[in-house]
């Protein structure tokens, strides 16, 4: 089909009209041009980017305004039909630009300046002469060059012919690499020429000799050199006379470090047996099933995702394994590749662009067929999904915080539907919501309720820290963890101290009585502001001076609180000079390969303490570790944030989870100055759905997702007049235009009330039900991007905010 007008979502994401513009394309362009093309459009007073999402054949543009495309970036789209019609639905379901949507699936190498280059991949015979002009000795030609010799339709034929195929070359920002490697022709009569040719020679002779030999082989010039003593000089003059050539040689940066060792998939117990069946038979029956894993911490998810990978790939198809965060990638990936080998790709923030321009292409080009990685690699671009796994569903880190504001979770389930497979969405703690849906009969639930092993869930104790406090211990051990790592360090077993950083030093605490204070109108903690000594509620906007004595029980001991993991070392050092500690935390860890270098140092026991922050909660599993210690249990309790017990309870539970997973029994001590708090509580007995139960109870109390959606509304702006009156404006607009089912808080200053120097404050929105929502909030951002831009004003619409 050839077609004469393209549909093109521009890359200007300051107009306020978010629409595709028809462009005419030139003649010579016809044939080549498709759908997810990257191209060069005129655009006001510049050329811009844009991508091709429409093909036509007539437009409405009167011909005198129709432009043309100024240039063609791709001549094989780099988008699918499935990511241009994901971009639509992503668009309307986050409220962003379609160009932002678009751009998100790709790798940050090819929003950025590349250059595109033409491989041959058949001998150059099979060229036509014009062809061949153009690549003269080389293997590979400039994409500029065919463009200025016109010869794109040619090109275009080539490639669909699999003679040659282009590659986008990113420039400064990593390359394809390449090494140089002889080509030894593979035809006796180039050896005989040559041979001719050297006649008064020998050492020629004797190279050229031994390549009669090894015709056809690509080897290393270095390993010529060592078989055969011939210098490169001689190696020179060989080639010149046609023997062999010298070919570039793609390889890929290989992101893994080290050698892992095959394994074999494990005897399942009856109870992931049950869960795998459930698994591979919606995959046969091809139906888009979401169903929740939940299986204790420990139960064997992970074998279940392996095996449910494996059949997959026998089936052909592939899969999408999504894990939190980068730390838990070392031992999650090394398990996926000492099953899978070589059919593993890693995409993580870790990797340098250049890797992770790699690793995408290897997807893109089929090389492998499953991805391990972070939130983005949901857009992973294969093109016959089987599975799509969604490793510890319940964490914010599948929540992208700029736009296009997407849930990785969402994206998997629309991906599924599109692919007619299966989603998995593991946790030994769903979010509250997945649970909830699940319970609806909207997503089916596959429970494991024993270890893998049977072996028991490991002892949990609670240390009161005011006790502590009390008995006039002020270091932040209390008596038993002391106690308990002593044993440890005796018996040479492994310990993980985990200091729970979330929150951190943001709200102001009794250490006598545990009090915090709270605002009186919502039951959130204020939050410390440091630079006016002030606490604040940003829900609701009341504030108060910093109290200089506890308002329960008038002791000094009130300060804001927390504690780093520096400080927390050296203790340790004070109380167990003989200790060995290994610190993970983001001073320790900002040197690349720096989380799999500790790991494994750990691993193979050089240190009998683990200390760290968040990033060793989850995913760890080494058969020594036989405690477990929370140094402050309550920090992530009193974030101004209505899932604040929620996550509590979600990380105790999963830093619980790393002791005693294998022979040894494992042991736990929460530290905690409001041990009576449900989610500590809770936590101790480890069970889940009594949790569910109580915090359900509340959001539904307070009106609160998962009974209510929450949208956010923020607006900044460098003056604090402007930034309040804006916000105003938007409220009093939301408030006129959505029905009074819907409740409208603030505005208020948000949680971090400056950043970057902006004033930032928002809106809240509780409903339920509001058909007029999108389209209403669609119009608030058009007059935003119409109007209040240009007054310095920014603005972000969240519907599934993570942070309030
Ligand atoms: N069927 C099995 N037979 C023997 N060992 C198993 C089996 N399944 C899992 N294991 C082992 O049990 C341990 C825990 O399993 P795994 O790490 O898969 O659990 P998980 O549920 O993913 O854990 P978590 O959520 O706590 O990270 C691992 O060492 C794993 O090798
Ligand atoms: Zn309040
Ligand atoms: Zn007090």
């Amino acid at each position: 089909m050839s077609f004469l007008i393209a549909e093109v979502i521009v890359d200007v994401s300051t107009y306020h009209v978010d629409r595709p513009f028809d462009y005419e394309v030139p003649t010579e362009w016809v044939n080549i041009i498709e759908m997810g093309c990257r191209v060069k459009v005129p655009f006001g007073p510049r050329n811009v980017l844009g991508f091709v999402v429409g093909l036509k054949n007539k437009t409405d543009v009167p011909s005198n305004k129709l432009k043309s495309i100024a240039q063609i970036l791709d001549i094989e789209p780099v988008l699918t039909e499935e990511m241009l019609s994901m971009a639509k639905w992503l668009k309307n379901e986050t409220i962003c630009y379609e160009i932002d949507a678009l751009q998100v699936m790709l790798p940050s190498a090819l929003r950025a300046k590349y250059e595109k280059i033409i491989m041959m991949q058949e001998d150059k015979d099979a060229l036509p002469e014009e062809a061949k002009a153009i690549f003269g000795k080389r293997q590979q030609a400039n994409f500029k060059e065919f463009e200025r010799a016109e010869l794109l339709p040619l090109l275009k034929q080539l490639i669909t012919n699999k003679i040659v195929k282009i590659e986008n070359v990113v420039k400064q920002q990593g390359n394809v690499k390449e090494i140089r490697m002889v080509k030894i022709s593979d035809k006796q009569q180039d050896i005989s020429k040559a041979m001719e040719g050297a006649a008064r020679a020998a050492k020629q002779r004797q190279l050229i000799e031994w390549m009669g030999r090894h015709l056809g082989e690509v080897l290393l010039p270095q390993r010529i050199y060592e078989e055969t003593g011939a210098s490169s000089a001689v190696l020179q003059s060989v080639i010149d006379k046609g023997a062999a050539h010298f070919i570039q040689e793609e390889v890929y940066r290989d992101p893994f470090t080290r050698e892992v060792s095959r394994t074999q998939s494990l005897q399942l117990t009856d109870e992931q047996h049950v869960a795998l069946k459930a698994i591979v038979g919606s995959m046969e029956e091809q139906t888009a099933k979401t169903f929740l894993l939940h299986g204790v911490t420990g139960s064997g998810k992970t074998e279940i995702y392996l095996q449910a990978i494996q059949k997959v790939l026998d089936e052909g198809k592939e899969a999408i394994m999504l894990v939190p965060e980068i730390s838990l990638t070392p031992q999650m990936t090394e398990r996926f590749r000492s099953r899978f080998g070589e059919m593993v790709a890693v995409m993580h923030s870790g990797l340098s662009v250049g890797e992770k321009y790699d690793e995408w292409r290897k997807i893109q080009q089929g090389k492998v067929s499953v991805v391990v990685g972070a939130r983005s690699a949901i857009f992973a671009p294969f093109t016959n999904i089987g599975l799509i796994i969604l490793d510890e569903e319940h964490e914010s880190t599948y929540k992208q915080e700029d736009s296009p504001r997407y849930h990785a979770r969402d994206v998997a389930i629309w991906r599924s539907e599109f692919y007619k497979c299966p989603v998995i969405l593991g946790s030994a703690t769903p979010a509250l919501e997945s649970f909830a849906r699940a319970k609806k009969g909207v997503y089916s639930v596959l429970s494991l309720k024993q270890r893998a092993l049977h072996q028991p869930l490991p002892t949990v104790f609670i240390a009161d820290m005011r006790e502590e406090l009390q008995k006039g211990n002020r270091s932040m051990f209390s008596e038993q963890l002391i106690d308990a790592i002593r044993v440890r360090l005796e018996k040479k077993e492994q310990m993980v101290m985990f200091l729970n950083r979330r929150g951190y030093s943001s709200f102001v605490l009794c250490r006598d009585c545990g009090t915090v204070v709270q605002c009186p109108n919502c039951d959130i903690s204020l939050t410390y502001h440091r630079t006016t000594e002030k606490l604040k509620c940003h829900y609701c906007g009341y504030e108060e001076r910093v109290p200089q004595i506890c308002p329960q029980c008038q002791s000094e001991h009130i300060r804001y609180f927390g504690t780093g993991t520096q400080k927390v070392e050296e203790e340790i050092y004070k109380l167990f000079p003989e200790a060995r500690v290994l610190r993970m935390d983001v001073d320790t860890t900002k040197q690349k390969g720096a989380h799999e270098e500790i790991l494994q140092a750990f691993g193979e026991g050089q240190a009998d303490i683990l200390l760290g922050t968040q990033m060793i909660a989850k995913g760890l599993d080494f058969p020594n570790i036989t405690l477990v210690g929370v140094l402050s249990a309550d920090t992530s309790l009193h974030l101004p944030d209505y899932r604040a017990a929620e996550r509590t309870f979600q990380l105790l539970t999963q830093v619980s989870g790393r002791a005693g997973r294998h022979e040894k029994h494992g042991e736990v001590i929460i530290q905690s100055y409001t041990p009576e708090h449900y989610a500590i509580e809770l936590a101790k007995i480890q069970d889940y759905e009594p949790f569910y139960e109580r915090e359900m109870f509340l959001r539904r109390r307070s009106g609160y997702p998962p009974y209510y959606f929450v949208a956010l509304v923020q607006i900044s702006h460098e003056d604090v007049m402007m930034a309040a009156e804006y916000a105003g404006r938007a409220a009093d607009w939301l408030r006129e235009n959505l029905s009074n089912q819907v409740a409208i808080i603030g505005p208020t200053t948000a949680s971090i009330s400056r950043l970057q120097n902006r004033y930032r404050y928002q809106c809240l929105i509780k409903y339920k039900i509001e058909p007029n929502l999108i389209p209403v909030l669609q119009r608030l951002l058009a007059m935003y991007r119409a109007e209040w831009i240009k007054q310095g004003i920014l603005m972000t619409v969240d519907l599934d905010p993570s942070t309030i």
